[in-house]
């Protein structure tokens, strides 16, 4: 049962190959598709042309074969789609029906879907008969209770599909079961989750179901991020809109807003090593929002009982995740200086309140698993 696992995005692809064991026996990425791509697959590491997905999904196949895991040997591909709308709430195996629906919610993450749909047809094209699955982000939000679902707008707005979904959730599922794993759930039941990567989101989790999250109905809202502006006034983007056109505005509060706006870098490394006052104030500003919408999540819990830090700056920035610890002193939170700079697993001193943990994202393996036990016949 080795299943390949697809996580597109806009200009990358990770993927990852499991056995049937869920062992890892291949993992990579292609970054940059679109010209002189990075390639980082398994042996084939490299710069190469790369003009687009279904051109890195060759690649990651020629890197599979060198590297001994024949293609003929996959029973399956899974991959990451990030929006399945109001009706895909639950992982299940790609059909015709299926791409069709997340195509129509390509206007709801243009970042994300076309991507995502491009991965499936790059496999379909390479490997026709390969059964596919799909894994949703929003999926994991469908438990959040209706009032936390709904915008204030009359009922002809709903009826566009205008709702908060929530992302990340794959993610968030991933978490859930790691800190299980870690035998940590009687002391996590009102979690706290920080998912910090180019995209950034929090999530309040109660008993291992997400009770509000802070991204809406497309992955902008919310914290401040790598390129997307987090959470803004409709009149402001209204104003965006008259000023520089519809697609203009999208542009201006996807691609070039949140850390890269702000601090003239999306990457926090970047902005690190910039150390200029705007990259500082850049990452001020997204600590203190990832702190003021934690407060939010918190209340919509009734309390705390566990942080927990992943994605690729809240398992790395030890200065991010001190920050935004201090921020949520308020709420008993404490966390030991030298774990935290360590980057150890258990941030909280002995005795605490509240649990303090990194848990690395293992978005890849959250996939595989669905997959596979779709393939054993589960719901
Ligand atoms: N060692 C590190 N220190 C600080 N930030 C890091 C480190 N490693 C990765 N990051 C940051 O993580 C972010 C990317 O996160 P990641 O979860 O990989 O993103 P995505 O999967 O959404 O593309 C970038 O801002 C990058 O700078
Ligand atoms: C949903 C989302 O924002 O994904 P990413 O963090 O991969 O951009
Ligand atoms: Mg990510």
């Amino acid at each position: 049962m080795t299943v390949l696992v697809v996580n597109a995005g806009s200009s990358s692809v990770k993927v990852a190959v499991f056995d049937e064991g869920l062992r890892e026996v291949l993992a990579g990425r292609v970054t940059e598709i679109g010209g002189a791509a990075r390639v980082e697959v398994g042996p084939l590491v490299g710069a190469r042309v790369v003009p687009d997905h279904a051109a890195a999904m060759a690649l990651v196949f020629e890197a599979m074969e060198e590297a001994g895991v024949s293609v003929g040997s996959l029973k399956a591909a899974a991959h990451r789609v990030v929006h399945g709308g109001a009706s895909l709430v639950a992982s299940c195996r790609v059909t015709g029906a299926v791409m069709a629906e997340v195509e129509a919610c390509v206007p709801l993450a243009p970042l994300h879907n076309p991507a995502n749909l491009t991965g499936m047809r790059a496999v379909g094209a390479l490997v026709p008969d390969l059964p596919q699955f799909a894994s949703f982000d929003t999926a994991f939000h469908a438990t959040v209770p209706e009032v936390a679902a709904r915008y204030a707008l009359p009922a002809e707005a709903e009826a566009l599909g205008l709702r908060r979904y929530g992302f990340h959730g794959i993610s968030y599922a991933s978490v859930v079961r790691k800190v299980q794993e870690m035998g940590g759930v009687a002391a996590s039941r009102r979690m706290l989750v920080f998912h910090l990567g180019n995209g950034a989101s929090a999530c309040g989790i109660v008993d291992g179901r997400s009770v509000g999250t802070t991204m809406g109905y497309s992955p902008l809202d919310g914290l401040t991020m790598g390129t997307r502006a987090g959470g803004i006034d409709g009149n402001a983007v209204l104003r965006l809109a008259e000023v520089h056109g519809i697609a203009g505005a999208g542009r201006i509060l996807n691609r070039e807003s949140g850390l890269l706006g702000l601090g003239g870098a999306s990457d926090m490394r970047a902005l690190r090593r910039a150390g200029t006052e705007e990259a500082r104030f850049a990452v001020a500003h997204f600590c203190y929002w990832a702190v003021r919408h934690g407060g939010s999540l918190m209340a919509a819990m009734g309390g705390l009982d566990a942080v927990c830090f992943t994605g690729g700056i809240g398992e790395n920035d030890a200065g991010v995740r001190a920050e935004i610890l201090r921020g949520l002193g308020f709420a008993g939170v404490r966390f030991d200086a030298a774990a935290n700079a360590a980057g150890a697993e258990v941030l909280h001193p002995e005795g605490a309140d509240v649990a303090v943990w990194i848990v690395a994202a293992e978005e890849e393996r959250q996939i595989a698993m669905e997959a596979m036990h779709l393939m054993a016949g589960g719901a």
